[in-house]
């Protein structure tokens, strides 16, 4: 059997399976790609919100890099939840030194409200890890904070995009239209220009960690060598038909399906 390729995330958790490096391993599953996880903070969550959160030592975020980075070469990073300048700066050297393509979702604050990194970490998240990403992936809130206006109209959403390819040095960004009215709109923006995935709202409740999950499938297809195009089309696919197909899990807003797509789609393993 050919060995696969092998997808990390470096994020928060999630111990009911929704969001953080729970979600993304299950993403990078369904996608076909081997997953790795490093957990940055522990998130006691569920479907009715964060309740706690503690952020690991950072000799214990550097011990699991270690212990990936000894024994293996990931052919695509993830990173997610990351709470501090101290964790971004003890992460970076290791992406840089990968030279793999290098997901960001800029997390910031969990659909309940709850957040998820200070504002000093925003900051910092903009000086240190944006400039080195392949693909930056924020709801409309999280563009919001980093570029500094509100982001009611398309023209916003272009002025947005070319804030981080433009101003951030970011190679690909996609604003995620989760947040706003009407259809599901993604726009992805590079330095050849913007292209958008038009999907129907599906009238659910249960949107738990879809942009964990969008990141994810990103990742997973970069590490097998798609585009940034092609990886952001299959994304859009694959989180789609998750939030159409949610399995209706726990008492509050629920997690998405991760494998509708690999049902649907009959999506064939190596
Ligand atoms: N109700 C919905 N119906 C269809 N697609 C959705 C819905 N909500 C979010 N999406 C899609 O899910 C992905 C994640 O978007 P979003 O929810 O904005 O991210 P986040 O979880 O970071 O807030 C995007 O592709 C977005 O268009
Ligand atoms: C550990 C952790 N990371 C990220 C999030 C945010 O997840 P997201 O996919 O943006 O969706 P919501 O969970 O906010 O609905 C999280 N909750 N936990």
């Amino acid at each position: 059997m050919k060995k696969p390729n092998i997808a990390l995330t470096i994020a928060g958790t999630d111990p009911t399976g929704g969001a953080g490096i729970m979600a993304d391993l299950k993403s990078f599953h369904a996608s076909g790609v081997y997953g790795m996880a490093v957990a940055t903070s522990i998130v006691s969550q569920n479907s009715l919100g964060v309740q706690d959160v503690y952020h690991l030592p950072i000799e214990v975020l550097e011990s699991q890099l270690n212990s990936v980075f000894e024994d293996e070469s990931p052919q695509a990073i993830k990173t997610g939840m990351i709470a501090s300048e101290e964790m971004m700066k003890m992460i970076k050297p290791y992406i840089l030194q990968s030279n793999v393509p290098y997901v960001i979702d800029p997390v910031m604050v969990a659909k309940s409200g709850d957040a998820l990194m200070d504002d000093e970490g925003k900051q910092k998240l903009i000086e240190t890890l944006l400039p080195i990403a392949t693909v930056v992936t924020p709801n409309i809130p999280e563009a919001e904070d980093i570029t500094g206006f509100n982001i009611e109209t398309v023209d916003d959403i272009n002025r947005a995009g070319a804030f981080f390819i433009n101003e951030v040095g970011s190679e690909g960004v996609v604003i995620k239209g989760g947040h706003l009215e009407g259809d599901a709109i993604d726009y992805l923006f590079t330095n050849k220009g913007v292209t958008t995935w038009n999907s129907e709202r599906f009238d659910t409740k249960h949107t738990h960690g879809t942009g964990c999950t969008f990141s994810a499938v990103i990742t997973a297809e970069l590490a097998k060598g798609h585009t940034i195009e092609e990886a952001v089309n299959t994304a859009k696919r694959f989180i789609s038909l998750a939030i159409q197909h949610t399995p209706e899990i726990g008492k509050g807003r629920g997690p998405v399906n991760h494998f509708a797509y690999q049902k649907i789609e009959g999506l064939d393993y190596e």
